[in-house]
């Protein structure tokens, strides 16, 4: 167990906590973990708003938050809530686990889950790393974590600077908090590899998946409710300490290794709303918090109440690394502090028709095919859309979409819900779709079975003379074109009517 005083010197440090949870029955069960406590940030020991750890690994999840110095005690529990199921959890057994002001020691025991059936009892590892952090280590964290060196700050490290903005920042930065956002690097998700599908890390769907596990093992843990175990008082304190009203503390949560950031928004206006700059006569404003703080300016979004869910439809022909980009969009975007996830079109088809469909299923004359590749566009988008409703501001939604009955049929959903902007990836460069496809049939779950590779390439290259068929590049609505972005010949963004705070920011990025 780390321990280490926590001193703020001239520049206030910052705890960074990384917080795992390790076992393999979790994901069997179709149970997530949560951590919720004291902290406004964790839910004030409302289970509702309990912080959903990041699966990292099929048995271990993660959470990472940066407190400020000053933080008052934090306590914590961890509890479990079956996916797409909000409303039900089982709280860890025995007492909470506390942060301590000036301290970065936390409890690590073994988290027990009780379950009143045959189930008995799941336990999982805890692990917790805690660091002392300078508001540039977390930036400096993902440099070295990017040139393959050690982080710094190992689970903060998908934010990055280059050289320049970072000497120009720690100069600029006890003083000012001017991060230059538009310096900062997102990683590429891990691909090419051949051991993580960026498909697969996208969100499982909702509509298609069953708990996994009986309902009477999973309780009701809404306020009141009369089990013990389940439910953590609200005022808590088993030791009487004082739980922080929702203004009075600031923390940043920075979901696990990709360091997205969740903030507890300050209440006062000590962020300039205008650009991307910190007040920097901003006397409240904890020092810095890392360099992630200059995304909580990036959370603001301008305009009406509606413009603020925003659905990136990706658009293009297969092999034009469109899941590739959405990954590295919702990277980004959850980095700047919004709440975004990534829809996989093809993760809902497998999931509903099983991973074996050949070339034959995506034939643009296939009656059945292509109803049944619209059905599972449509619960995805569903799911986005309630995603939205429940809070979610970002959704990316993954597939061809390539004809534009299809994307009227996403514009119709999604009318007065959210603000849609199609990304087409377009690619003309011979020897990079060869190597795409080559890499989509070595990587995709839909060629795991095939054991002669050059049949899977054959596959899919019919599978995609299939879609170039019928093919309609956008031309209607707001619309990004990326055009041979890795062809090596320079590349092309093709904008129309595009505006917005986040929508630039966006365009910025690709
Ligand atoms: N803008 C781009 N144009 C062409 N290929 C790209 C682009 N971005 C990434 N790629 C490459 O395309 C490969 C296949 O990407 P993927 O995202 O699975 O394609 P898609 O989702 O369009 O079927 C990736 O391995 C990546 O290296
Ligand atoms: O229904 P459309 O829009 O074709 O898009 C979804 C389809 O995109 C595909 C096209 O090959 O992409 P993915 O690479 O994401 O698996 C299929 O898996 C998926 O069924």
């Amino acid at each position: 167990m780390a321990t280490a005083a926590v001193s703020s010197g001239g520049i206030s440090d910052q705890l960074f906590v990384s917080i795992k949870l390790e076992c393999p029955r979790l994901d069997e069960l179709g149970l997530v973990p949560h951590v919720f406590g004291s902290h406004p940030v964790a839910g004030s020991w409302d289970s509702s708003k309990a912080l959903p750890m990041e699966q990292e690994e099929a048995a271990v999840w993660g959470l990472s938050c940066v407190v400020p110095s000053h933080h008052e005690t934090l306590d914590f529990k961890f509890l479990l809530k079956p996916k797409g199921n909000s409303s039900q959890c089982i709280v860890e057994e025995g007492p909470d686990r506390s942060l301590v002001c000036g301290s970065s020691e936390v409890e690590t025991r073994n988290a027990l889950f009780k379950f009143d059936d045959e189930l008995g009892a799941v336990e999982c590892k805890v692990f917790v790393e805690t660091e002392i952090l300078s508001p540039f280590d977390l930036a400096a964290s993902w440099k070295a974590h990017q040139e393959h060196l050690q982080p710094r700050v190992r689970g903060a490290h998908d934010v990055s600077m280059n050289a320049e903005s970072e000497s120009r920042a720690k100069n600029g930065f006890a003083s000012g908090l001017e991060l230059d956002l538009e310096k900062y690097v997102v990683p590429t998700p891990n691909m090419g590899s051949g051991v993580v599908y960026a498909a697969n890390l996208t969100e499982n769907p909702r509509s298609l998946l069953t708990t996994g596990i009986s309902s009477n093992i999973l309780h009701n843990s809404i306020k009141g409710d009369a089990s013990p175990n389940l439910y953590a008082s609200a005022n808590k304190g088993a030791d009487g300490r004082h739980v922080p009203p929702q203004e009075e503390q600031r923390a940043i949560f920075v979901d696990r290794g990709v360091g997205s950031p969740k903030f507890a928004r300050p209440t006062n206006e000590t962020i300039s709303m205008s650009n991307a700059k910190f007040d920097s006569e901003a006397k409240d404003m904890p020092a810095a918090e890392g360099a992630v703080a200059a995304a909580a300016v990036a959370d603001q979004m301008y305009g009406p109440k509606e413009d603020r869910k925003l659905a990136i439809v990706l658009v293009g022909l297969p092999a034009r690394g469109k899941t590739f980009t959405a990954a590295k969009l919702t990277r980004y975007l959850r980095w700047l502090g919004h709440e975004t996830k990534h829809f996989n079109v093809g993760k809902y088809r497998r999931l509903k028709h099983g991973i074996n469909q050949t070339a034959d299923f995506f034939r643009g004359d296939n009656k059945e095919g292509v109803e049944a590749r619209n059905e599972v566009a449509a619960l995805a988008m569903e799911d986005m859309l309630s995603w939205m409703q429940e809070g979610g501001q970002v959704g990316i939604f993954d597939a061809t979409n390539s004809t534009r009955s299809r994307r009227n049929m996403l514009m119709k959903m999604a009318e007065g819900k959210c603000k849609i902007i199609f990304l087409e990836t377009i690619c003309n460069d011979k020897d990079v779709l060869e190597r795409n496809m080559r890499l989509k049939v070595q990587q995709s779950p839909d060629y795991a079975e095939q054991t002669d590779f050059e049949a899977g390439v054959r596959d899919f290259k019919e599978r995609l003379a299939y879609y170039e068929k019928v093919y309609e590049p956008v031309e209607e609505g707001s619309y990004v074109k990326m055009i041979d972005m890795v062809s090596g010949s320079g590349g092309q963004l093709q904008i129309n009517d595009i505006s917005g705070y986040l929508p630039g920011r966006i365009v910025f990025f690709l």
